[in-house]
């Protein structure tokens, strides 16, 4: 367990939860449940499972401050500041090169800051058991989750179910492909299929199997690491260098070294309002709602109220989002356009 760390990816943007997510503030810093940030319910999650200053946090410099503010018993020292946005390629590398500075012999497993999971037990239990395989087979670990619809937001892991390995009475599988957010259409054929499973953006790899896979598949990633070990004095300049690319379509769609274990814990990504509303209170007309609201002849509506009272009259399937500095009305069906949106915000209110 010495050997163990854990990073998490809390860097993205967050655009899908506008007006309440902001650049400086995306989804991972808002406080959707249970008054804590989906950050800090991610970091209680996997407290004490590697040794305290084996724990990491690696953001974009702008959300920085907010960070410190929301987490000020949390080591500065382990909150590391991206200089650019460069996506989840650069992270992980990022991140591994960290962990093979402190030992050559490192496993780490890189989390999404803003998961929803329950179970906490089990995720325990499974990530441990992946960090054991991944560093005694050489191998990516990946998590597959049970597809609930044909998404195109998420990755799908084609598991071969004939063959698998059992360490720690988990069973591992090879992943045959690894496909990066499909067409509806491919997604729709993987769900008939079966033995696809939604990927749930959490890796797990030693520094040896990351060299090698990079220096296979995507060099400057590789050299990243290599010339961080050197000096990691001006990892900035370098870091700036790294292509633009998730580390999805980066690697993990051309590694035949993955691994899936099926999770057992419940998952959600949290994508959109939609699978928040989920969590969030139910009248009897099927309205879903947070803070002050009040509603007549209204269904299947999801409102969620800052500090105002949002009143509804005869309103069906609409989003309305009320934050501190802006109001969102939204049909459901239209939510998926809400980048496009945002695209259109003035600057003041992104
Ligand atoms: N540090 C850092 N973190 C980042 C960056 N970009 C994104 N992240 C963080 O990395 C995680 C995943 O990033 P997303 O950009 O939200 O990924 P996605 O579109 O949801 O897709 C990934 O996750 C899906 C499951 O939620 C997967 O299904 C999919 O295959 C992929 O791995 C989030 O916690 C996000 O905050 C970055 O530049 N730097």
């Amino acid at each position: 367990m010495d050997n163990y760390f854990v990073f998490i990816l809390a860097g993205g943007s967050g655009e899908r939860f506008w007006p309440v997510s902001r650049a400086d503030a995306p989804k991972h810093l808002i406080t959707f449940f249970a008054n804590k940030t989906l950050l800090k319910e991610t970091l209680d999650r996997v407290k004490n499972l590697v040794p305290e200053d084996h724990l990491y946090i690696l953001t974009n410099s702008n959300q920085l401050s907010l960070i410190e503010k929301t987490l000020p018993d949390f080591p500065l020292r382990r909150i590391i500041p991206e200089p650019e946005k460069k996506d989840t390629a650069a992270a992980v590398t990022l991140a591994t090169a960290i962990a093979a500075k402190e030992s050559e012999q490192a496993v780490i497993v890189l989390l999404p800051a803003d998961s929803k999971i329950e179970n906490k037990e089990i995720f325990r239990r499974q990530i441990l058991s992946s960090l054991r395989f991944a560093q005694d087979e050489n191998c990516i670990v990946t998590f597959s989750i049970p597809p609930k619809f044909p998404a195109t937001e998420f990755g799908y892991l084609k598991l071969d179910k004939s063959r698998y390995c059992v360490k720690n009475n988990e069973k591992f599988f090879p992943v045959v492909q690894f496909v990066e957010k499909p067409t509806a259409e491919r997604a729709q054929g993987y769900i008939e299929e079966g033995n696809y499973g939604w990927n749930s953006g959490m890796f797990v790899w030693s520094v040896k199997t990351f060299l090698e896979e990079t220096h296979k598949w995507v060099s400057p990633l590789y050299r990243f690491v290599l010339d961080y070990l050197k000096d990691s004095s001006g990892w900035e300049k370098q870091f700036k260098r790294l292509p633009q690319i998730s580390i999805d379509y980066a690697l993990m769609e051309k590694t035949d070294k993955i691994f899936a274990i099926e999770a057992e814990f419940d998952w959600d990504d949290l994508g959109s309002w939609i699978s928040v509303a989920a969590y969030l209170e139910n009248d009897e007309k099927g309205n879903r709602i947070k803070g002050k609201v009040c509603s007549y002849g209204s269904e299947k509506n999801i409102v969620v109220s800052h500090s105002k009272l949002i009143a509804l009259c005869g309103v069906k399937d609409t989003v309305v989002i009320e934050s501190d500095h802006a109001i969102l009305v939204c049909s459901k069906e239209s939510l998926q356009e809400l980048k496009k949106l945002y695209a259109l915000l003035p600057p003041e209110h992104k």
